[in-house]
């Protein structure tokens, strides 16, 4: 076991108290965000100085074209790797200043990461899987949350099950149910339902919507599928390393000719600040989970 205290016993700086809230409302921020691969004639640049914030207590979807620099965004958020230029802010505190050690330990106490391949041990029942990260941490379980997460994700029945006796959708739901054990500020998810088959895929999307609407908490997507974009509250497009747009309350319809019009270059229907196109979906009747249409449709 490992304590949650920081290495040298420094705690992270928190979240400002500025807000009623008591929290900033920018779960995490991206100023200037640059990314280069390479030197030289050899350079690839990734992210090109992207400015997002990711609003707390909101469900945002990343999109864009491959090669756009969702996975490069998705991975500087967390911490995983380095940025060339600019900063990432979890909250208020500045992932550019922190040492190897306190990234880790940043990770673990702040972050939660849901992955296209489940990444659960198979030796360990569902139950111990979700409260690992717990065991990581030296923290104790918070029944009450742990039995809120279990209901909502309906993996009761499941507890004693191994990974390997559960379906796809259900491993999912238990990798939710241990990214969220920790009550992260922020949860990041790569391609979460790249993996399943349409069902499943809606069902991880649903909970997922569920855990911002009702258990409070941010969820950040990186998806290549306009339907799963659609369970988000707003969908951020990236082309060529740099923001190109979004869809605010977005439909599967708004979505795909959103990233039509980003593959052809065309101009987009709705407001355009500067070169990049801003469209608002409507929220009519498209019949996509914003459009009001109960538990989220097939993908
Ligand atoms: N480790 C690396 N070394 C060199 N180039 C890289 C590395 N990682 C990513 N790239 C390049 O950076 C650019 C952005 O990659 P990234 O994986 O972020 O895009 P993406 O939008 O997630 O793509 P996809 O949708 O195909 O997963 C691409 O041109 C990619 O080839």
């Amino acid at each position: 076991m490992t304590s949650t205290a920081p290495a040298g016993g420094t705690p992270f700086p928190g979240p400002s108290t500025g807000s009623s809230s008591g929290l900033p409302t920018a779960a995490a921020t991206a100023v200037g965000l640059a990314k280069t691969y390479g030197r030289g004639p050899a350079a690839v640049h990734a992210l090109r100085g992207v400015d997002v914030s990711f609003s707390r207590g909101a469900f945002t979807a990343i999109m864009g074209p491959s090669g756009s620099g969702k996975s490069t965004l998705l991975h500087l958020l967390a911490g995983l790797d380095t940025a060339t230029a600019g900063r990432v802010l979890l909250g208020d505190t500045d992932l550019t200043s922190l040492s190897d050690t306190q990234l880790t330990l940043l990770r673990r106490q702040r972050l939660g990461f849901v992955f296209q391949q489940f990444n659960l041990l198979p030796v360990l029942t569902a139950e111990q899987n979700i409260t690992l990260p717990l065991e990581l941490g030296g923290t104790t379980v918070d029944r009450e949350w742990m039995g809120d997460l279990v209901d909502v994700l309906g993996l009761r029945e499941r507890l004693t099950h191994r990974p390997a006796e559960l379906s796809g959708g259900q491993q999912q739901r238990v990798a939710i149910a241990r990214a969220l054990i920790t009550k992260p500020e922020l949860v990041l998810a790569d391609e979460p339902t790249g993996n399943l088959d349409s069902r499943s895929g809606a069902e991880v999307l649903e909970f997922l919507r569920r855990s911002v609407r009702e258990l409070g908490r941010t969820v950040v997507m990186v998806t290549h599928d306009a339907v799963a974009a659609s369970y988000a509250d707003r969908v951020v497009l990236l082309a060529d390393g740099a923001l190109a747009g979004e869809v605010t309350d977005p439909t599967p319809e708004a979505v795909t000719s959103a990233l039509d019009a980003l593959r052809t270059s065309l101009p987009v229907a709705g407001v355009t600040t500067g070169s990049i196109p801003v469209v608002r979906a409507s929220s009519g009747p498209l019949g996509g989970p914003n459009s009001g249409s109960a538990g989220g449709n097939g993908r």
